[in-house]
């Protein structure tokens, strides 16, 4: 699904009207209708016996507000409308008012007398902002901030701009919910921004496809419907060595799980065979733990030193519990050194940390080479940054001019290739921010490697069937118990969804 900036939407928004032949306020009816169908499914419980105050402003997101209260009171629901006033509204916003009565009009410096409890709609601005807003707003918004009730937010929360990183202390509404049409927007995608958006939901309004086709941009959010196309179904024919060999290469005295774990989600996600390189101390704990593995041994009891691993493996997951020694740090430079130009990898947690203190080794990752760093490995990569946007651009730029891609991880983790291009993830849960999820990952993306999946598709399935099985994990164990064992027991429900998908 592509990440669109305002002007885009604009045109979008014209082209769909010019060819379907309807007017913009048929078109701006149908999405409101589909936001009031959706609060009536998602919050019945709460706006059957509590009061609905919509806020609205004088653009066509007041206008998209005006219509879901004439809709929401015609479903016999308590609706109480407060509209800015203002010299000019647009015309749709016009038409919506003559179609609805006892609208309270208010002022900036005005007290909005909001109900005491219940829900609240904000219909202030949604992609129309150019700026952020003034001081002359403060009251206003903070009237809705200090709402009791539950506020949602039409479209965006109103202040925040389409692409732009709020402060804590702008003028900007705090919604716990988003409903947003059609595109997820830059803004709801960035961590930075959580306080003003709890979550976010898009509303497909069936905006014109062929418009939105011609429509360039460098940010994506990845969903089922563009990935069902990338996952292969396996041939009768294949075997064992159709799907590759993966090496994960990780693990010391104390840090064996992590290396079990990552070698366990690589077969479950379909390579054909995984082989384990650790140190010695760890050969029980493997054997034991995951018998459909191999086992290959460094000399060193504790920790990985020799890195004496054959160059034909299809791909290597390197780094997962193996520490920063410096026998180990030297031995991974000398292997990254004998690597094929060829040679797919996925480097996390250590030998991330170690390319950073050493950042002589970057030249030696092949290009297209997979580095997993969550937040603080990532400073540690790129430096430190201002804010989520300029995090992007650092991201990009480091990107760029080492030839690797880079799976940004968090929530909605962001991946970014040398063409910088991002895309957004769409699964995952709270419940994973957990010890081990790291691992999983690493070796989900490094099994789709040498399935021979390139390796912009590996990182972008990877981290969405990571997500996935978390979500899976969720609907059994909940968020609190959630662990990373239970992702990968949930690996196969995961491939399972997105198969049955493209059928
Ligand atoms: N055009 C269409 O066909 C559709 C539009 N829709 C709705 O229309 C919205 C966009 O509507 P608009 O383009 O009218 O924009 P908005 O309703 O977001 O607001 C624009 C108004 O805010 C003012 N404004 C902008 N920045 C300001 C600032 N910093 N301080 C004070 N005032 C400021 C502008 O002068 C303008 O009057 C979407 O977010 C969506 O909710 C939906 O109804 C779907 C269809
Ligand atoms: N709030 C969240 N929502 C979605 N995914 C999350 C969230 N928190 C963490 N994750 C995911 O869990 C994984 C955690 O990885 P990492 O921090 O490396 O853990 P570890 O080092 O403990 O294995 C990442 O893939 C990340 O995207
Ligand atoms: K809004």
């Amino acid at each position: 699904m592509k990440i669109l900036n305002a002007d885009q939407l604009k045109i979008v928004d014209q082209e769909t009207i010019q060819n379907e032949g309807i007017n913009s306020w048929e078109l701006m009816e149908r999405a409101s209708s589909i936001v009031t169908t959706a609060i009536i499914d998602d919050y019945f419980d709460i706006i059957k016996e509590l009061p609905i105050a919509i806020v609205c402003g004088k653009g066509n997101n007041g206008g998209d507000g005006l219509a879901i209260a004439r809709q929401l009171m015609d479903s016999g629901y308590d609706v109480e409308v407060r509209l800015l006033k203002a010299d000019r509204y647009t015309a749709d916003n016009q038409l919506n008012q003559a179609k609805l009565e006892n609208i309270q009009y208010f002022d900036l410096e005005d007290d909005l007398d909001l109900p005491l409890e219940g829900f609240l709609i904000d219909c202030l601005f949604g992609y129309g902002m150019s700026s952020a807003l003034s001081d002359e707003w403060r009251g206003v918004i903070e009237q809705i901030n200090d709402f009791q009730g539950r506020i949602i937010s039409v479209d965006m929360p109103s202040g925040l701009m389409l692409d732009a990183v709020g402060n804590f202390e702008d003028n900007i509404v705090r919604a716990s919910k988003v409903y947003t049409f059609q595109f997820p927007k830059l803004a709801l995608l960035l961590p930075e921004n959580s306080i003003f958006v709890g979550e976010f939901e898009v509303l497909d309004i069936g905006l014109d496809e062929n418009s939105i086709l011609k429509q360039g941009t460098s940010y994506r959010y990845v969903e089922a419907g563009m990935l069902d196309i990338l996952l292969r179904s396996r041939s009768r024919y294949s075997h064992k060595g159709t799907f590759g060999h993966v090496a994960i290469i990780g693990g010391s005295l104390g840090k064996m799980g992590a290396v079990l774990m990552a070698t366990k989600s690589a077969l479950k996600s379909g390579c054909g065979l995984v082989t384990a390189y650790i140190p010695k101390c760890g050969y029980n704990v493997l054997q034991i733990g995951f018998p459909e593995a191999m086992v290959l041994l460094d000399s060193s009891e504790e920790k990985l030193v020799d890195f004496q691993i054959q160059d034909d493996f299809t791909a290597y997951g390197v780094g997962v519990g193996m520490g920063k020694d410096e026998e180990t740090v030297r031995g991974f430079g000398i292997w990254l050194q004998s690597l094929a130009e060829d040679s797919k990898l996925v480097l996390d947690a250590d030998a991330l940390n170690i390319i950073s203190e050493n950042e002589h080794l970057l030249k030696y990752l092949p290009n297209n080479s997979i580095l997993t760093p969550h937040p603080k490995e990532l400073k540690r990569l790129i430096g430190e940054w201002e804010n989520d946007l300029d995090k992007l651009e650092k991201a990009k730029a480091f990107s760029n001019e080492n030839q690797l891609i880079l799976v940004i991880k968090g929530a909605n983790s962001a991946i970014v290739n040398p063409a910088g291009e991002v895309y957004f993830n769409s699964t995952g849960n709270p419940g994973m921010a957990t010890g081990g999820m790291g691992d999983v990952l690493t070796g989900i993306i490094s099994s789709l490697l040498a399935q021979g999946y390139n390796a912009l598709d590996a990182a972008v399935l990877g981290v969405y069937i990571h997500g996935s099985a978390g979500d899976f994990a969720k609907d059994w164990v909940g968020e609190t118990s959630l662990i990373a064992s239970d992702l990968i027991d949930h690996l196969a429900s995961a491939f399972m969804n997105l198969l049955n998908e493209s059928e």
